[in-house]
Parts: C-alpha cells; structure tokens; sequence
C-alpha cells in the first residue's frame, strides 16, 4: 500500500506516523511516537550528533510495517533562514543547512534529515512542510527600536496554520479570506495573527513573549544584560536559563501544567499565582495579536497540549471571549499536518518549493 512517512523530531520525543495519501488529504494507517529520556540524550553533543539515533528509530517503526511502499517523507522543518510559509523539496543543499548550520539549536532540525536519509533509501520524495523558520512578518511588524536587532519570526508555523486551515473549514470560509488569531499553547508558545493565510505578526520564543511551561519569555532587558555579566553563569547555563528550565519549570519545578494543577487543588497559593500568571501573559498576547487583526476576527483558536485543560479554557475564555468567538483544537496533530502538505504536492494542489529558494539564492 501507498503511504506518506511524517516524522517530528521534538526535543523529548520522536514521532513517526504512516498515512495513505486521498487526495490532498490523508487517512492515519500507523502512528508511533519514541520517548527518549534527559539521560539517554545526554550522550550526544549536539542535535546533529542524535541523526543515526534517531533514524533507526524510524528505520525500526519502518520495519513493523512492511506492506506500505513510501511514496513520500515529509520532515517537521528546522531553524532555517526565513522561508515563506509551504512545502519545501529536501535536496542535500538544506539537509546540510539544517545540520551544521541551522540558525539555532533545535530538534526539528533533524526533520530534513531524516526525511531525506529515508526517502533517498526508498527511492522517494522528501519535503519540510511549515518549518519553524516561517516568516511572514508584515515590513511594519520587523521594526523594533534598535537597528541591529530588527525582530524576527519563529513560530509554530505547522501547526498554526493546520488550525487556520480547520477553523476555514468549520467556519465555511477560505483559507485565504480567514482573520484568527491562534495561540499555540504547548511546552512553548506561539501567539500569531493569521490574516488571509499569513502568519502577519507572532510572540517569538526568542523574544518578547508569554512565559511557558518551560521557558522564561520576554524579559526586562537591562537586569538580564547585568545578569550576562555578572559572572554568576556560564553562556550555557543562563540559555538553559531561559528554555528549558525556565517558566513554570524554574518557577514551580515542574513542566506539567496537570501537576500545577493538581498542586493548586492542594491549595497551593504560589502555584495558582504562577498558573493565572502565565495565562494572563497570553491573554494579553492575544489581545495585541487581536489588534494586529483591527480587532476585527472570525476567531481565536487554543492549541497545544495545554488546551486540554478545561482550567486553562475557563480562564482564557473569561479574559477573551469579548473580543470574537473561541475555538479549541486540543494537542496538535503536526504528523497529520505533515502528511497533508505532503499529499497536497503529490496531488498537484500545491507546488513544493526547491531550496535554496529563489530570494536565497539571490
Ligand atoms: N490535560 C492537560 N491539562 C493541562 N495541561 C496539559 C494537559 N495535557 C498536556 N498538558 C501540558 O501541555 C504541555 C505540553 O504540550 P504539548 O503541546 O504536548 O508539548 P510540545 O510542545 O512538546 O509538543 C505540558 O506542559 C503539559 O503538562
Ligand atoms: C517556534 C520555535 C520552535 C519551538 O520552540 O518548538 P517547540 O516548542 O516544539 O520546541
């Protein structure tokens, strides 16, 4: 049988998931996901090292299901140079991109990679769909007030723009006609304005931006640049700092939004305090991603794995529900999505992009 192979490299997790291509849209045959724990990873020096880890992995979810015939591979894309939002072809110009000189550190780094690795054995197509690296940032939205700092994209691209895709669908609307504001609510955060299918304007991990259950968001510039030289941390430990062991995690101790949960049942007071704080960040990010929008919306969709929690829904709902109607799409399904940008090329509905890209290649 004919299937597509999305994979999503995340920093605890791989996941692999065969689809069989209908069209442009596709149906689940196989799904797995690979847990891998803090002491096993720490082995490797760096995300490139992890490659051959992580492809027998796949290799092995591969091997449990030998009747498929891949027809095509389609990576969670990595910390690019900015792309446009879409599909892009795998060649070995960007897996070499990907892997020695990504613009950050991030597992999705591995997504080319390893598509390409499994396609090429397979005799087929690899693609990125939606990396990270997606931007679309309106001219007005780059301007920050420092020249040498102008502000930049990176967002949960993939996933966002699947939502926008399905809030289209349930709302009757096009794609390209719809105005959302969707917050990605994961381990990260993305907050971005999707107006007309572009991504116009987000909150950046790399910025100003909510805290989450992991990483420290926007911080007041003038203690932290005193904080670099201080002496009391290494460049390492001050970005391990920020994400990884920032947010809820350096706050709490925990990166479990359902254990603050269960610590605010206990009547933990600073717990509830964190909790509402970080949702009262998102709210306002909401908020001023509204105004990007005129505040004039079809809706606001939460994602993520927070937005499972009926705790988070309630407040966020109390907060935003005033400024246009809130749609929830729990978890976020970026195999799928993966798959679907995938089946949307190999059906002729969208055309994938070769890398470098025509403003690149400039
Ligand atoms: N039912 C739930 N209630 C509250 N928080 C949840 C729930 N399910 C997942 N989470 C939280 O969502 C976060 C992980 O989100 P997820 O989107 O799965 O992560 P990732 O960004 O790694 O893909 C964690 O902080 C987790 O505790
Ligand atoms: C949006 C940048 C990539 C990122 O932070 O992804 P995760 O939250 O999945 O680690």
């Amino acid at each position: 049988m004919e299937a597509i192979l999305a994979i999503n490299p995340g920093t605890t997790t791989t996941r692999c998931a065969l689809y069989a291509p209908r069209g442009g849209a596709v149906e689940l045959l196989a799904e797995e996901t690979f847990e891998h724990d803090e002491a096993e990873m720490a082995q490797f020096s760096n995300i490139a090292a992890q490659l051959d880890f992580r492809a027998a992995q796949v290799a092995a979810f591969l091997d449990w299901h030998p009747d498929v015939r891949l027809v095509a591979c389609a990576g969670r894309g990595g910390m690019l140079t900015p792309v446009p939002a879409g599909v892009i072809e795998v060649s070995d110009a960007l897996v070499a991109v990907a892997l020695h000189r990504p613009v950050y550190q991030h597992a999705s780094n591995l997504g080319a990679p390893l598509a390409h690795r499994i396609a090429s054995a397979q005799g087929a197509r690899a693609f990125i769909v939606d990396p990270v690296s997606v931007d679309e940032l309106a001219p007005v939205a780059r301007v920050s007030g420092f020249a040498e700092i102008p502000r930049f994209s990176f967002v949960h691209a993939l996933n966002i723009r699947a939502c926008g895709r399905r809030l289209a669908s349930d709302l009757g609307k096009p794609f390209d006609e719809l105005r959302a504001v969707v917050a990605h609510l994961g381990a990260g955060f993305s907050i971005a304005a999707l107006l007309g299918g572009r991504l116009v304007d987000s909150s950046n991990r790399m910025e100003s931006s909510p805290f989450t259950p992991e990483r420290a968001g926007g911080l007041p510039p003038l203690p932290l640049i005193e904080l670099c030289y201080s002496g009391r941390y290494t460049r390492q430990e001050l970005l391990n700092k920020l994400y990884g062991q920032g947010g809820v995690y350096g706050l709490l101790g925990t990166k479990d939004i359902r254990r603050v949960e269960a610590m605010i049942a206990a009547g933990d007071e600073r717990a509830a305090l964190v909790f509402e704080a970080m949702l009262y960040q998102v709210a306002k990010t909401v908020g001023a991603m509204a105004s990007v929008a005129d505040f004039d919306l079809d809706g606001i969709v939460l994602t993520g794995g927070l937005a499972n929690s009926s705790r988070v829904r309630g407040y966020l709902d109390g907060k935003l529900a005033r400024l246009a109607p809130l749609f929830t799409y729990p978890g976020s399904d970026e195999c799928r999505a993966l798959a679907e940008g995938a089946a949307r090329v190999l059906c002729g509905t969208e055309q994938a992009m070769r890398w470098p890209l025509a403003a690149q290649a400039a």
